[in-house]
């Protein structure tokens, strides 16, 4: 009997792990559900996702729950958030794999997170712009980071929804209202941008593009997006042709992918690669890792822009420092002015939408 009295426990509690609406799902098979939980949980970083059944949100899940630096994952959306749980939570890795459901289940999503990464939105058709995104993901965002600043205010969050430019602004006007804003602690994901610039100048270099870093400024939109190809490393001196033809390639990245999906969204898995990439940075950055630097477009005075995206080291408490741009060319410079005319627009329609 006692023993049986353990075996339920243990059920219990493994099933309240895997989804907190447990008992209630009596229907379902409890055994089925036993294979489902590591033991114990490895030692880590707790890294909610909020967007987690959507095209990003699933590779991305089943990424994060192969990080070891993760323990706990819990994964959000406002619907097929069980069933992707159910899925990744198979697999035999240390992280322990939580569902929410539903915003009456955002707030036990996100307490006590070390890292909130947020892909939730709606992505772009052929013929749109990312702005085109904001009058839906404006909300959603405005509405997943007032959950923020109630239940973990201290997280550092990876804003990927669409249009970032605005999305971040937008982030840290609700985390000002709410008194819980650091700069510090908010990062726009443009990783993606530069996964496609180490990409791309490898193929026209013939280099392997582990080996290629581009820094890439600005911000994450069309003109916005700056390659600094004057900075490479390995260091490379590039045709003006071949300039021109990677920094278009650079800047249009997200809309070849968009168009290749004819309607089917945009970029899922490379954007799940580059956002696990970069939540790697950031967990590494909180466990003390030294020298530790990306590019994201963050609360700046690089310009006299509020945000700009350029080189940052990730620390302990989040971004420890912010470098300069470095010199420029004479291309760099004029891509700079355009850059900063769009930017200035897009973050204050960010700002307007909260202030309003
Ligand atoms: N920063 C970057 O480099 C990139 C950003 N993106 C952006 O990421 C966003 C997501 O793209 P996909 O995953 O392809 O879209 P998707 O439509 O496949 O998935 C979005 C998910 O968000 C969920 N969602 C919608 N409203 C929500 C809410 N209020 N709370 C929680 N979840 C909610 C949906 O249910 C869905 O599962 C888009 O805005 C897209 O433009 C996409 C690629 C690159
Ligand atoms: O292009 C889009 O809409 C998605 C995105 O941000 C990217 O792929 O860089």
């Amino acid at each position: 009997m006692q023993a049986n009295g353990n075996a339920n426990q243990r059920i219990a509690r493994i099933s309240a792990h895997l989804n907190p609406n447990y008992p209630k799902m009596e229907g379902s098979s409890g055994l089925q559900q036993v294979s489902c939980r590591a033991k114990g949980g490895a030692p880590g970083f707790k890294v909610a996702i909020l967007g987690a059944a959507g095209g990003i949100g699933q590779p991305l899940a089943m990424l994060m729950k192969m990080n070891p630096l993760v323990s706990v994952l819990h994964l959000y959306d406002v619907v097929n958030s069980p069933g992707v749980t159910a899925d990744i939570s198979h697999m035999d890795t240390g992280a322990v794999v939580r569902c929410f459901l539903g915003q009456s289940q955002l707030e036990d999503a996100l307490i006590g997170m070390d890292l909130v990464i947020i892909p939730a939105g709606v992505p772009r058709k052929p013929g749109m712009t990312r702005d085109d995104l904001f009058n839906i993901n404006a909300g959603i965002v405005k509405t997943l980071c007032e959950g923020i600043t109630k239940c973990c205010p201290n997280a550092i969050v990876n804003l990927i929804s669409n249009p970032v430019n605005s999305t971040v602004p937008i982030a840290a006007e609700v985390f000002k209202k709410a008194g819980t804003y650091d700069p510090k602690r908010l990062l726009g994901v443009t990783m993606l941008v530069v996964v496609r610039a180490n990409t791309f100048v490898a193929e026209v270099m013939g280099l392997d593009p582990r080996e290629v870093e581009v820094p890439v400024v600005g911000g994450h939109a069309g003109v916005t997006i700056l390659p600094l190809l004057s900075q490479v490393k390995p260091p490379c001196s590039f045709t003006p042709e071949e300039t021109d033809y990677l920094t278009s390639r650079i800047q249009n990245g997200g809309t070849e992918v968009v168009e290749a999906k004819a309607g089917a969204g945009s970029a899922t898995l490379s954007m799940a690669y580059a956002a696990v990439k970069f939540a790697d940075a950031c967990l590494r950055g909180l466990r003390g890792d030294a020298s530790v630097i990306q590019c994201a477009f963050v609360a700046s005075q690089v310009t006299e822009l509020p945000f700009f995206a350029s080189k940052v080291r990730l620390g302990r408490t989040g971004i420890d420092e912010i470098y300069p741009l470095g010199p420029l060319n004479e291309y760099e410079r004029v891509g700079l002015e355009k850059a900063k005319k769009e930017l200035a627009e897009s973050i204050q329609k960010g700002v307007s939408f909260i202030k309003k």
